[in-house]
């Protein structure tokens, strides 16, 4: 496909019919050809009549929403943490053959380590946090964060979230690190650091500390249409108990976790009417959310080669990344880490799904002790 700028843009230039097959839309609504204005004129969509919910059921929309995190089997009700049953930890066994865990197959992971220079990517749901109900909820430990400030003494260390990039460094609080927010359409990268050489469009910036850095933002023309869009599903779901919409400035995600699972139908099919309005933007499927996003070719596994190139760690063999993630979204940064054997991406999941990791952590607190081992072998000087 085309792009619309130099090859330095992502952004697609023939959308619409890449759009529709993604969503897998049945012409629901009749499609704008180019999406509405912004205006606030279509911030109330026509409600479907109930009963109208065949395309969310018949375009995977559903099952996808389904099976989109682990079954909450059994709650403990008062820490408010996903916690796993027992039932399936034969499969449990076995899917690690698959993907081994990255604390007992540690000692290989830095064999491979040896003489290259370790860079890290850390997702923040569900990698660095728990998974809760309330995503404003969702801290890092105060031992997580020593964890990642003392990786970051010794390694590079990226944050790449799905989040907006403000609220992620608001929830880790580091400034010793890199981050990229909303799924890596938001980078932030040191000034002393060469623009990489096949993308344009960075811009010059501050920092919090008002240090001078640069930003590349490949979705930045999506903005006002994010936001448009953002207030048109606060709009529609504010009926809906339990739902949540956040802005993460260039995508957007409605929650689900917390709405009764017989209302899955609706909310999906309000979302689906009012995409339908937008054929520049698509949608991905995160844990029990549905995200949002511009159509662009740009994702976390972008981020990934994005920042190893501007950090000047490209396409080195002296270099090795490492990826920690636990959602759909981290697969593309897997992909990119498993294309040559570059590097490793390492799934962070306690039930079975099939993912270009390498290896794998079982949960947060696995997480934790995977990067101090890190550190510890790097304070052994073994590395
Ligand atoms: O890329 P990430 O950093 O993993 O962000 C992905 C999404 O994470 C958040 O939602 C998820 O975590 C919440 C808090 O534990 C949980 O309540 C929710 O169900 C999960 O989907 C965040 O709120 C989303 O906007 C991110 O897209």
């Amino acid at each position: 496909m085309d792009l619309k700028y130099s090859k330095a843009s992502p952004v697609l230039t023939d959308p619409a019919p890449m759009d529709k097959s993604r969503l897998g839309i049945r012409g629901l609504l009749p499609c704008a050809q180019s999406g509405p204005s912004f205006s606030t004129s279509v911030l109330a969509i026509p409600r479907k009549k109930p009963g109208k919910l065949d395309d969310v059921r018949s375009n995977g929309w559903l099952d996808a929403m389904k099976s989109s995190s682990p079954p909450r089997k059994k709650i403990v009700k008062d820490v408010d943490v996903e916690v796993v049953s027992d039932d399936g930890d034969i499969t449990y066994h076995s899917w690690m053959s698959k993907y081994p865990s990255a604390l007992n197959y540690f000692g290989q992971i830095m064999d491979g380590a040896r003489n290259r220079r370790i860079v890290i990517f850390l997702d923040y749901d569900g990698t660095l946090s728990p998974i809760v109900d309330d995503p404003d909820r969702a801290f890092m430990s105060a031992d997580m964060r020593s964890a990642v400030r003392n990786v970051a003494k010794y390694f590079p260390t990226a944050i790449i979230s799905g989040r907006s990039r403000d609220k992620v460094y608001e929830l880790v609080g580091l400034t010793e690190l890199y981050y990229a927010g909303s799924h890596g359409m938001d980078i932030m990268f040191p000034d002393r650091r060469i623009e990489p050489t096949n993308h344009s469009g960075c811009i010059k910036s501050t920092d919090l500390l008002g240090k001078e850095v640069n930003l590349f933002q490949p979705a930045s023309e999506f903005l006002p249409m994010i936001d448009e869009v953002f207030r048109t599903l606060v709009e529609n779901t504010k009926d809906i108990t339990g739902a949540k919409v956040e802005n993460h400035k260039f995508c957007t995600s409605v929650h689900y976790r917390n709405v009764d699972e017989k209302i899955w139908p609706v909310i999906a099919q309000r979302v689906h009417d009012i995409l339908n309005n937008y054929p520049r933007l698509r949608l991905t499927h995160g844990r029990k959310v549905l995200e949002v996003r511009p159509v662009i070719d740009w994702d976390k596994g972008k981020a990934v080669e994005f920042l190893l190139e501007s950090l000047g760690f490209s396409n080195s063999p002296d270099v090795l990344p490492i990826y920690i993630g636990d959602d759909r979204t981290d697969e593309d940064a897997f992909k990119v880490l498993r294309s040559e054997s570059r590097g490793y991406g390492i799934i962070v999941s306690a039930v079975p799904k099939e993912s270009n990791a390498f290896f794998s952590l079982k949960d947060t607190s696995e997480v934790k002790e995977f990067l101090e081992a890190l550190v510890k072998m790097k304070e052994q000087d073994d590395l």
